[in-house]
């Protein structure tokens, strides 16, 4: 990339809060009187009661690229919208844009409630540097983009925050900026205008306008940009080509959603969430183990081969014992059974007595996500619980580097299949 290439560029920039209005109170007290001696203090240092919301974030943006930042709740983004709209100041680093810069950071924002839609329109378009005969020869454009005309003589004060992101997304994309910066406002509009925004970002794009969107929808993420930021704590976690990130945060996700799990299970080393049953058999030390042996790690390739093993405890004899291992996904139960009785281990008389017993899965098709385990032990004829735990193991199946590029995060199952594209007609 030449260097006159770029439209956005962030340099090691960080952003500081802190955690009660209090201490921020005093802090900025003691800065201004300090500012008054000519005794300003160091910004890029955290003082008692701060913490960085926004932490040493460096990237460059090309003309025409797209960034589509995200993360979970809290890492960040939106302070990081923020200081790119010029809204906050960073404690540290400095952020450089070129061209005219649009911004759709929430509903609303940049309005004067008591002025009407296209009075609303005039200022924000002249603040995004259109002229006043420019302003004239877009307005009927943005009114007809907004789908607002019955209500554009209205004080924006009445309108819905549905309305107030039509009105201000109409003026953002009019007024053709060459740095456009969307928060997850659109999310707010109906899915008409929604399709009709992203649409219009895709045009926009073209043209050449780079965007930088935040938001929890990887979709929309992944239709838009090329490139991604995937922030955890106000740091970066990983910056680059759009797939590799999203496929990091979708791994990030599941480990999480695995983690949440994991926390909520009462007892030791990951006991059952619930353990009923007659009690005429008791599983313990339930484990899934990958094909390596490593029993600690919680983590699958996709398609790679598992066990699942656990010591047996028959405390009287059963004639006709079934050992079942059903996996949960995020959204649905049971979505995959694996058991005994179906997968020919007749196993007759049991003796009471400890066993060990090992369920090897030579191959599954799991989608990258986070999986529970449950074991059950069931007579087979009278269906009776011997042993029930749920939620007694998790596996998290890792996003494989050259399929599962965001499709349907509800999808849990993997179909090897051909696909044939033949051309009938032209
Ligand atoms: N004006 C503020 N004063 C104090 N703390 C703030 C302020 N704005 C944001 N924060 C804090 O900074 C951190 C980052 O917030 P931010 O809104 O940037 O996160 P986010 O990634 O956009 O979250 P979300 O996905 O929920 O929108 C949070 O801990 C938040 O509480």
């Amino acid at each position: 990339m030449s260097d006159k290439d770029w439209t956005v560029r962030a340099e090691s920039v960080s952003k500081k809060f802190g955690l009660s209005l209090r201490r921020s109170m005093a802090h900025g007290l003691r800065d201004g009187l300090g500012r008054l001696v000519g005794a300003g203090s160091d910004s890029s240092l955290l003082r008692d009661g701060e913490f960085w919301a926004v932490k040493d974030i460096s990237f460059t943006l090309e003309r025409g690229q797209s960034l589509g930042i995200m993360g979970v709740n809290g890492c960040g983004k939106t302070t990081l919208l923020r200081i790119l709209t010029g809204i906050y100041k960073p404690d540290a680093g400095r952020v450089m844009l070129r061209g005219r810069v649009g911004a759709l950071i929430a509903a609303g924002a940049g309005f004067s409630p008591m002025l009407t839609g296209r009075e609303n329109i005039y200022i924000n378009a002249a603040l995004l540097g259109l002229s006043p005969r420019e302003i004239r020869s877009h307005m009927d454009e943005i009114v007809a983009f907004s789908e607002l005309e019955q209500f554009i003589d209205m004080p924006v004060k009445h309108y819905s925050s549905g309305m107030q992101v039509r009105l201000g997304f109409a003026v953002a994309a009019v007024s053709e900026p060459e740095v456009l910066l969307v928060d997850e406002v659109l999310a707010v509009g109906d899915l008409n205008f929604q399709k009709k925004c992203y649409d219009y970002l895709f045009g926009l794009k073209r043209k050449g306008t780079s965007i930088v969107l935040v938001s929890h929808s990887i979709g929309a993420i992944w239709a838009v940009c090329d490139r991604g930021l995937f922030m955890d704590k106000g740091e970066v976690k990983v910056l680059g080509e759009i797939e590799r990130v999203i496929r990091a945060y979708d791994d990030q996700n599941a480990r999480n959603a695995a983690r949440t799990r994991e926390s909520a299970l009462p007892g030791p080393g990951g006991a059952s969430e619930l353990i009923s049953g007659t009690g005429d058999v008791v599983c313990d030390n339930i484990k899934i183990v990958a094909k390596d042996g490593n029993a600690a790690k919680k983590e699958l390739h996709f398609k790679e081969p598992f066990d699942i093993v656990m010591d047996v405890t028959v405390h009287s004899a059963i004639d006709d014992l079934v050992i079942r291992a059903v996996l949960d996904a995020a959204h649905y139960r049971n979505i995959c059974t694996i058991d005994s009785h179906e997968q020919g281990l007749l196993v007759g008389r049991v003796m009471p007595g400890r066993y060990s017993l090992r369920i090897s899965v030579p191959a599954q098709n799991l989608r990258p996500g986070s999986y529970d385990l449950n074991i059950a032990a069931i007579t087979r004829h009278a269906g009776l619980h011997l042993f029930l735990a749920l939620k007694c193991g998790n596996v998290v199946v890792l996003n494989p580097s050259d399929k599962f590029l965001y499709s349907d995060p509800n999808a849990v199952v993997h179909f090897d299949a051909d696909f044939h594209l033949d051309q009938v007609s032209s």
